[in-house]
């Protein structure tokens, strides 16, 4: 198992996913964003979608409050919130008004069904299942973005349009939350599943969970790169 700057328990449901890992983190519209030959349509459409998803990611980053166990869970899942809906998205605002696209129009943006379909699977991972079932669907969003973002960061064309994007992802801002995020998981489940985390009965059904939404991540990409 190769290690990861966001933890072991990552690292484990990494190599454990396989191919729709590479898929997810190496796909055309990455390569696009990465080499600047992404239309410029795809990637409005993708970001409309994204400001979208964000809203929702935040209600579902606010139920790991409700579902934490420790104040530190609470703590790490606040923060969450506050760097989705004060940072992230501030990409999202800044970027369609540029292109005279209000925010307003961005939150009633109509969801694509790959929009709706990540989305509440999320939420219903938390709602149905316990804090480990949200961590688990959550993890790809958070650590897929941070490999991609560290990876253009250093490999991307010096032309390419999509600075703004790939800044945001790759900087220190973003890298240091998703740290601490990666850190809380590993004691979240160090806590509730002991030392040897695969060997409970429950890490199938986590691994599973991980793999379903990184594969709705390769859908998302593909719903941004067809376009409107
Ligand atoms: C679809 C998707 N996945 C992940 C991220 C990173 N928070 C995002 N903005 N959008």
């Amino acid at each position: 198992m190769t290690r990861s700057v966001y933890g072991d328990t990552f690292a484990l449901w990494r190599a454990g996913c396989g191919q729709p890992w590479h898929d997810y983190t190496h796909h055309a519209f990455v390569e696009g964003l990465r080499d600047g030959t992404l239309p410029r349509a795809s990637f409005l459409h993708y970001l409309v979608q994204d400001y979208v998803f964000l809203v929702h990611f935040a209600r579902a980053w606010s139920l790991g409050v409700v579902k934490a166990e420790t104040l530190d869970e609470m703590k790490v899942c606040a923060g969450t919130v506050d760097a989705l809906v004060n940072h992230e998205m501030a990409l999202h605002v800044k970027t369609c008004a540029a292109e005279g696209i209000e925010e307003a129009t961005l939150f009633a943006a109509v969801e694509a069904f790959e929009n709706l379909a990540y989305t509440r699977y999320v939420m219903d991972a938390g709602l149905q299942g316990d804090f480990l079932d949200l961590m688990a669907s959550l993890a790809p969003c958070c650590f897929g973005y941070g490999e991609i973002g560290t990876r253009l960061a250093q490999s991307a064309a010096s032309e390419t349009p999509y600075r703004d994007w790939i800044d945001t992802y790759g900087d220190a801002e973003y890298q240091g939350v998703m740290q601490t995020v990666g850190q809380m998981m590993d004691e979240a489940i160090g806590r509730r599943l002991g030392p040897d985390p695969t060997a409970s009965a429950r890490w199938p059904s986590l691994q599973g969970r991980f793999t379903t939404a990184t594969r709705l991540e390769v859908a998302f990409w593909d719903m941004g790169l067809r376009g409107a």
